[in-house]
Order: C-alpha cells, then structure tokens, then sequence
C-alpha cells in the first residue's frame, strides 16, 4: 500500500488524538503478568509487536513467530528459557534472523539456560527448553542493546535468589533499563541500579496490582514534527503525563528548541502542542544514545525546516528494523539533502529546498513511514509500504487525516 501525501491545507486542524499504550510498557507488563497473574493492564498497546508477544506467551510447545518485534524476540527468549516444561522454536522475520541475540543467549546460559541456534550461530531462530534457572549472578556486554538487559531483568523476580546483573563497557538506551526498573517497582519488586550494577531480588509473590499504561512517546514524536513544520496549529495527544517511565519524553525538551510549545494538562492527562515563534538555531546538535527511536523524526525535522543537524550516539541504529542511518541516507537525498553517516552519527547539511513528487522507501521500517510522512507540511509526497506502520502504530494514517493531512492511502500496486 501506499501513502500519497498532498500538500494539503495547512495550518493544520485543532484536534485531540488518542495514541495506544507505549509498545515498550506493553511488552514488559505482558512478561511480568505471565509470571504474576494478579496484574492487570489498562491501555495496552495496540500495536503488532504486542499482538505477537501476547499470542507468543500463550504457547508452551510449539513455534512462536514475532514478526518485526526486538523486544517480543529478546524478552520472550529470557521467558521461556526460565520457564520449566517450555520447549519453543522462536523465531521472526527475515530481518529478526539478521538482528544478533548471542549477548542475550550467552549471559542466559551462563544462568544455566538451554538454548540452540537453529540456523546462523548468534542470531534467531532459536530453540529454547525452559528449566528453573539457579544462578544469581551474570555479567553482559551493554553497549549493544539494551532490550537484553530489560529481558534479563523480566526474569530476574521469579529466579530463585533474584539476579545481579553486572553491565560491561557503556550501557546503551539506558531510559529503557530504567523503565524496566520502574514498572517492576510498581508491582513493589524494588530493585537498584547504579554504576554499572542492577540487583533485582526475588518475589515470591506481588499484591494486586492495576497499571494503567501511559500512552507511546514515541508515537507522539512524529505530531511534534507536524507541529514544528506548520506555520501555527494545536494537537492535543492524550495519554500523557508528565512524570514519564519513557526517555522519549525527552521530546518535549528537544522540540522545544524546534519551535514547539508543550503543554501538560494533569487533570486531562494530556498534552498540547503548539508553535512557538522563536528564531530557530542554524543546526542542532544532539546526542541521542538515550532515545535511539527519535533520531529519524529528529533528522526529517531539521531537513524540512532547512536546518542542518549533527546526531550523535547513533550506533545501535544499524541493528534495528533496517539499516536506519543508511535508509535515512538515502531517502533524504532524493529530497535534495547533503547527509554523511559514519558507525554512529549523521550530519545533515542545511538545505533551502525539497524536492517534491519523490517517492520515499520504508525498508520495512515503521519509523521511516511515520518520520517522513510529516513533510507532507512542505511538500507532496509518496511513501511505499505504509502498512509498515502497525508495528508500533496501526492508527497512525487515520490520526494525521484528522489533524488535516491530506493522505490517500492507495493499494492498487506496491
Ligand atoms: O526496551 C525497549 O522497549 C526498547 C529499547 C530500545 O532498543 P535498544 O536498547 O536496542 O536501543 C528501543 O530502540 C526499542 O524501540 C525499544
Ligand atoms: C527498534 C524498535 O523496535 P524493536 O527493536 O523492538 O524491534 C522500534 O520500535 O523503533
């Protein structure tokens, strides 16, 4: 299918839009209500990677397929393997049998886990017999991905002696790790993290718990780049709170500087954004090594503003749904942008024009769809595949048609 962005009518309308559960919550609480069944979960994700990890945990013999999903991959691995009985070939899509798992396997097995890799040593599918796991103690390469660590965290509370995690060289994604700490302290399994320790202790049961699931930073990334595209206009985005479990509410400083007002409602547990009139920095310099999922909606910002921009603490992005620092490459350059990429950064020159009528490719990446589909502010544009964007956001096409964004979704050909 694809997405025929007009350059519509703009200044965009005031609307409020209701974006799902955050997917990174979602899949946490799942894990930890298979183990603890007294929680439940109010505003669960909407999106696929958490219908393969719901379907998934349902499964106790047999083959689980999650698709897309990172972290349906590594925190179901890290659940089964601690689950006596479970005997699992888990595997994904073609692009999830190229993103590596061997950190995760290796410190699983060092807990005493039984896995093997089916096809290409260090990456899915796996096959996973679940035992009780006895050890307490694992040490893990952290600088690339933390999705390991928050798997391994998971599992920590139903481990017979909890878990102390030992994390080498410089933790990547760290907002992540916090997350998991802090949804497990909301189910009063309290652990530590500092330096470069996390100690999780046993719980042998928890209280009832009810978590009602703050709605996806992430997602709301790409109304914040309409808004700093548009010449004036409000959304309201609801579930929202100040106090965030997410790093990607860091949006809220780093849109600022872009023009954007953010304003929290408590009561409503809402937030609005508008434009503010500000002079706009030439080029902005940002090291994004805390909130990876930003850098793409970031880079298309600037490019649409005509600012230049360096990013930085980009290395996990080579690993994710595609190549993101070479898909953002390529596909900024057909618009008329001068962008170097290196292991861990991107460099996007100052540009005076976009080139309209292009047609953007999406890699199977549901954040290339939903970055670039704001630059539909400036200019027309096409972009293919946009069924990519369930991933993480099934409404996102029918959500920016109601603020104005004149879309066509056409699925003649492609
Ligand atoms: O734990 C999580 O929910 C996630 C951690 C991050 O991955 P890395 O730690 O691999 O950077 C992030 O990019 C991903 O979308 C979700
Ligand atoms: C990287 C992402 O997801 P995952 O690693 O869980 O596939 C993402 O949603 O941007």
């Amino acid at each position: 299918m694809k997405a025929n962005l007009k350059h519509g009518k703009f200044p965009l309308e005031s609307v409020k839009i209701n974006i799902c559960g955050s997917k990174s919550e979602s899949n946490r609480l799942l894990i930890l209500q298979a183990q603890f069944p007294n929680i439940t979960i109010d505003n669960l994700s909407e999106s696929d990677d958490t219908a393969v990890l719901q379907k998934g945990l349902k499964v106790n013999n047999g083959i689980v397929d999650v698709h897309h999903a990172g972290t349906a991959m590594r925190f179901l691995t890290a659940y089964y393997s601690a689950k006596p009985n479970a005997e699992i070939t888990l595997t994904g899509s073609q692009r999830m049998q190229e993103r590596p798992i061997r950190i995760l396997v290796d410190a699983l097995k060092t807990l005493g886990a039984d896995i093997q890799y089916l096809k290409n040593e260090g990456f899915p599918p796996l096959k996973i017999k679940g035992k009780k796991l006895q050890k307490n103690e694992v040490s893990i390469k952290a600088d690339v991905s933390s999705q390991y660590i928050s798997a391994l965290m998971l599992v920590a509370p139903i481990l017979p002696n909890g878990l102390k995690i030992s994390l080498k060289g410089k933790t990547t994604s760290v907002p992540y790790i916090e997350m998991t700490l802090s949804l497990l302290k909301n189910i009063e399994v309290v652990g530590d993290f500092t330096n470069n320790e996390i100690v999780i202790p046993l719980a042998e049961q928890i209280k009832n718990t009810a978590v009602t699931v703050e709605s996806d930073w992430s997602s709301a990334s790409y109304f914040y780049s309409l808004v700093a595209l548009s010449e004036d206009c409000k959304i309201t985005l609801g579930s929202f709170l100040e106090e965030s479990f997410q790093g990607d509410s860091a949006l809220v400083q780093i849109y600022d500087s872009l023009g954007v007002r953010t304003v929290f409602s408590t009561s409503e547990k809402s937030i609005s954004l508008s434009k503010k009139n500000i002079e706009l920095p030439d080029s902005l310099m940002l090291d994004l090594s805390n909130t990876p999922d930003l850098a793409q909606t970031i880079a298309v910002t600037c490019f649409g503003l005509g600012l230049g921009c360096r990013l930085t603490g980009l290395h996990t992005l080579k690993i994710k749904e595609t190549d993101r620092l070479s898909a953002l490459k390529n596909e900024l350059e057909k618009l008329g942008a001068t962008i170097q990429i290196d292991e861990n950064s991107l460099s996007l020159e100052m540009a005076s024009e976009i080139i309209s009528n292009k047609t953007i490719e999406t890699y199977q990446d549901h954040r290339m769809a939903m970055a670039f589909a704001p630059l539909a502010v400036k200019t027309e544009l096409t972009i293919l595949d946009a069924e990519v964007v369930s991933k993480s956001y099934p409404n996102f096409w029918k959500d920016i048609q109601k603020v104005g964004v004149a879309c066509v979704l056409d699925d003649s050909s492609n």
